[in-house]
Parts: structure tokens; C-alpha cells; sequence
């Protein structure tokens, strides 16, 4: 059975105080990359609590908060389905009961490249929220997709940088058959936007097929220019932990593009060999 609850008191009353809790935190018009998070921590912990929340400090003022898609009744089943045993849905004062806040975290440097540089203040907005949430559920470990890979390391960062004492553990993004990350934001793409999307899976599947970062960048970058729907906003090689390019061994291509209207991300981990 899964409990429905819109306030931290009804939540607190909700949580055990043996099992360990395992949070999936999401803004909600859930998917299947949302349901894979519930079903990976559901093989673990008997006890999942999946948050909904369209958290407005980690949106622009030109962003889409008010047209980000809300889809409750059909989240709930969701959550039903893969045996959620709390669904925390707050409302703005629930989670931020004095208003505003004027104490926000500050995502340090790491939150000012790739997105942070394309969304100021988004990375500040997002990490307040979810340390706000990891409290508030007593979370004892953590879910988040690696289609966000500079949210999930920034929230890594945020646990060990002040010793909040929670597990965070990162999912592999889940893709449409047809390569597309799965994502709430792909509902605003038309029939014909969808198709020119497909080029950033595409470029980042390309880019991976080579071991010298010169030409998996030549190769994705092409792939991307090469579709006229497509405005790439970065395409960059860094690090597995989001640092510089290593010579050879794990590394992380990470592309961020407008179609139409739309934002969307995508990562893939790359693998790099030095050149004989
Ligand atoms: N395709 C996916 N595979 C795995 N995890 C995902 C995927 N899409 C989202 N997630 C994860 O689900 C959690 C909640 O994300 P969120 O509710 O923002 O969904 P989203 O699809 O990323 O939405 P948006 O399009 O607004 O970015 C995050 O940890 C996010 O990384
Ligand atoms: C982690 C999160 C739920 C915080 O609002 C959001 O950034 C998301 O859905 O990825
Ligand atoms: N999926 C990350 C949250 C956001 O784009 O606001």
C-alpha cells in the first residue's frame, strides 16, 4: 500500500524508525527513467519514499515552471505500481514555509560550468531543495539518474562537503528503443522536433566510438551540426568526476541543445586510450 502525504507532519508520521528510508526525488510527470530510480531502490530497501515537488528556486525567470507538466493522479499509480511506500507531494509551503528562502546552498565552483554557466542559479535552487529533502524523508540513501551527471555529482559533493550521512546512489539514464534519454521535458517536442533530438543520443553514441578526444569531439560535433533542428548549447569531454580530460581511461561526454523551445541534456561515459 502506498501513503499518500502533502505535509512534513504527515510525512514524519509516515516514516519508520527502524527500516532504512531510500528516497527517489523528482518533479513529478514520471516516466519510465523515474520508475527504473523506484524499482533499483526498491530491491534494496523495503521502504522507498518518492518526492514530487516542481521545485520553483531551481528555475529561471524565462524557464518553464509554470508550463513544467504535472500529471499527479498518474504519478500516484506510477508510485503504486512499483511499490512506493510513501509519495511525498508538498505544496511551495510545505517546503518552504517561511517563503523564499534567504539561505540558499552555493554549488561552489563545479556549479558554474556546463549548466550552471546556461542556468544561473539553477544548481543553488536545486541542492537547497534536496538537502531540504533528504532531511526531511530521513533518507539513509538516495537515487538519482545519471541523465542529470552534473546534478548527481554535485549532490555527491553537497553529502561528503557537509557530512549529511546519506548514500547517493547514481542510476544509468534510460533511453526510448530508439536512443532518446528519457526525460519530462521531451512531451513539449513536436513529431518533428522528437526526430531532430535524436541527433544528441546519436552524436554522444558516435563521439563514443572513438579513444582520442579530438575526434570524439569532431565526431559528435558533426553529427550535431549536421541536424538543423538542433542549437547545441556545449558539447564537452571532461572527467568522469566532471574535472579535466584524462590522457586515457574512464571520461564523460556531455551535450546540452535547444529544439524548438525545448532544453535538452544527454550524457554517455566514454572510455579513452592513449594514442600508440
Ligand atoms: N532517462 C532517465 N534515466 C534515469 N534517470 C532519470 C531519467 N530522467 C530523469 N531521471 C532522474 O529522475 C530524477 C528526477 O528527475 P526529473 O523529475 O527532473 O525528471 P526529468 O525527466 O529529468 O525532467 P526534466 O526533463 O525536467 O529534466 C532525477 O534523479 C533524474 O536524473
Ligand atoms: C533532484 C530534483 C528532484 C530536485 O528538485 C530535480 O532537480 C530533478 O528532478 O532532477
Ligand atoms: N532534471 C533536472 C531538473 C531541472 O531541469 O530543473
Amino acid at each position: 500500500m502506498t501513503q499518500v502525504v502533502n505535509t512534513r507532519a504527515e510525512l514524519a508520521a509516515a516514516l519508520p524508525d527502524q527500516a532504512e528510508i531510500a528516497v527517489v526525488m523528482t518533479m513529478g510527470a514520471l516516466h519510465e527513467g523515474h520508475r527504473q530510480l523506484i524499482r533499483v531502490a526498491r530491491e534494496r530497501s523495503a521502504f522507498v519514499v518518492v518526492t514530487i515537488f516542481v521545485n520553483p528556486l531551481q528555475f529561471g525567470p524565462s524557464e518553464d515552471f509554470e508550463k513544467y507538466p504535472r500529471t499527479l493522479e498518474a504519478d500516484l499509480e506510477a508510485c503504486r505500481a512499483e511499490g512506493a511506500a510513501v509519495v511525498f507531494a508538498p505544496g511551495r509551503d510545505d517546503v518552504y514555509p517561511g517563503g523564499a528562502p534567504s539561505i540558499t546552498m552555493n554549488p561552489g565552483p563545479l556549479g558554474g560550468i556546463l549548466e550552471g554557466a546556461s542556468r544561473p542559479g539553477h544548481f543553488s535552487g536545486m541542492l537547497t531543495v534536496v538537502e531540504k529533502l533528504i532531511r526531511l524523508t530521513r533518507a539513509d540513501v538516495a537515487y538519482f539518474g545519471e541523465k542529470d551527471f552534473q546534478q548527481l555529482a554535485l549532490i555527491r559533493r553537497m553529502v561528503v562537503d557537509l557530512e549529511l550521512g546519506v548514500e547517493i546512489v547514481g542510476v544509468p539514464t534510460v533511453r526510448e528503443s530508439d536512443g532518446l534519454a528519457l526525460s519530462s521535458r521531451n512531451r513539449y517536442l513536436s513529431p518533428e522536433e522528437r526526430k531532430s533530438a535524436l541527433a544528441l543520443s546519436r552524436a554522444l553514441r558516435e563521439g563514443a566510438t572513438h579513444a582520442d578526444p579530438a575526434a570524439v569531439l569532431a565526431a559528435a560535433g558533426k553529427i550535431l551540426t549536421e541536424e538543423p533542428g538542433v542549437r547545441v548549447d556545449y558539447l564537452e569531454l571532461t572527467g568522469p568526476d566532471l574535472g579535466a580530460v584524462p590522457d586515457d581511461g574512464p571520461a564523460r561526454l556531455l551535450v546540452a541543445a535547444k529544439v524548438g523551445a525545448t532544453r535538452l541534456i544527454d550524457n554517455v561515459p566514454i572510455v579513452l586510450r592513449k594514442e600508440a
